[in-house]
């Protein structure tokens, strides 16, 4: 099954946890998240620990380090702190690449147009954003998810808040997806 993502409605007012669709729905397709750099696997969460399509995806596309974190009030150390900080618009120096064993959440990545896209996250959901697309992340009204986190050599987890204009993996993702995306604007 495709992945669903959708054009989020502007009620910043609202739990961040909500769906926050617009009414109709405005779907994003998979065609267009391709065009921003994100892409998307579905595979058997269950067989994660010896699964031969995860280690081809982690073969043919170098991700030599995995762990696992589970995002929940109860098993997350500074729960309160990180859940801000992953919904602060950031972006990285490398992909971030999420594979969900359990529950869901969404990433939300922005359009060429500066709209925020939600992408819903299930269990056998895996995604790679690619290095410098400003995006973020948040629990769903479950409150639980754990992902498996991979990463090509040691992993850096620092988020680079917005704005990032001049860094140049910002630049480099703006001049490999041709993005209008704006620059500055936190
Ligand atoms: C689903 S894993 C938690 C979110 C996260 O690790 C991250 O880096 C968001 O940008
Ligand atoms: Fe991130």
């Amino acid at each position: 099954m495709a992945i669903e993502a959708w054009y989020m409605d502007e009620d910043k007012a609202a739990d961040q946890r909500l769906p926050h669709r617009q009414s109709p729905n405005v779907a994003c397709g998979t065609a267009e998240l391709q065009s921003l750099g994100v892409l998307h696997w579905e595979l058997d969460a269950d067989k994660h620990a010896d699964d031969p399509a995860l280690e081809k995806i982690r073969q043919d596309r170098g991700y030599s380090y995995q762990d696992i974190i589970t995002v929940s009030p109860d098993k997350l150390a500074n729960y309160e702190d990180k859940i801000k900080s992953f919904f602060e618009e950031h972006m990285h120096s490398d992909e971030e690449i999420r594979y969900i064993l359990e529950g869901s959440g969404y990433f939300d990545v922005r359009a060429k147009d500066e709209r925020w896209v939600r992408i819903k996250m299930s269990k056998g959901d895996m995604i790679t954003l690619p290095a410098g697309i400003y995006h973020r992340f948040t629990l769903d009204d479950t409150n639980y998810i754990k992902a498996m986190r991979l990463f090509v050599g040691e992993p850096v987890w620092t988020p680079l808040n917005r704005p990032q204009d001049d860094h140049p993996v910002r630049k480099d993702y703006l001049a490999n997806f041709a993005t209008a995306a704006a620059t500055t604007k936190a």
